[in-house]
């Protein structure tokens, strides 16, 4: 397989320009030409990265885990002395999801005595009224008839 290909850094070296644009990351030998101008870092950067091993400029930046995911896509081969090992090491770290144990606190509602109260309160009054304004109309039509 290609990401098995071993290179050695001098072969790396001889990738810089825009149009053919290696580097390397993690013991990644990457190939990131149709990237360079995708970068949301600026091709600029890239490209002085170009045919260097720019692991530590890399994580210096701070590079999201989505970032470190795309390595995976543009890797064509492991730089000479790294071990597929390590190689795989990002691999492990981009499968690590997220815990979502806290989400599931957001579900318990606390208890409380007057929404009760309330809605016996908003059940009852219309109840009173209607029987009020019955007991009223039964009564004065009720003495009309008479
Ligand atoms: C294949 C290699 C690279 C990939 C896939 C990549 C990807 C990205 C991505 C996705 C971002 C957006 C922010 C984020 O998600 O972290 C970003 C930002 C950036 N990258 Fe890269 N990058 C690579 C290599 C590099 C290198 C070698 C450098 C510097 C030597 C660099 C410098 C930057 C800078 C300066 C930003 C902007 C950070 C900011 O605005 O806060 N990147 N890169």
């Amino acid at each position: 397989m290609a990401e098995h290909t071993i290179h050695t850094l001098s072969e790396v070296a001889q990738h810089k320009s825009k149009k053919d644009c290696w580097l390397v990351i993690d013991g990644r030998v990457l190939n990131v030409t149709k990237f360079v101008e995708e970068h949301p870092g600026g091709e600029e950067v890239l490209l002085e990265s170009a045919g260097k091993d720019v692991t530590k400029e890399f994580k210096d930046i701070g590079h999201s885990k989505a970032a470190q995911n795309l390595l995976l896509k543009y890797q064509v081969g492991v730089l000479q002395g790294y071990t597929l090992k390590k190689a795989a090491d990002i691999q492990v770290a981009s499968t690590d999801e997220p815990k979502n144990t806290k989400e599931m606190s957001a579900f318990v509602i606390k208890d409380d005595s007057m929404p009760k109260y309330a809605a016996l309160v908003e059940f009852f009054v219309p109840l009173l009224v209607a029987g009020s304004y019955f007991s009223y109309r039964y009564l004065t039509t009720g003495s009309s008839m008479v």
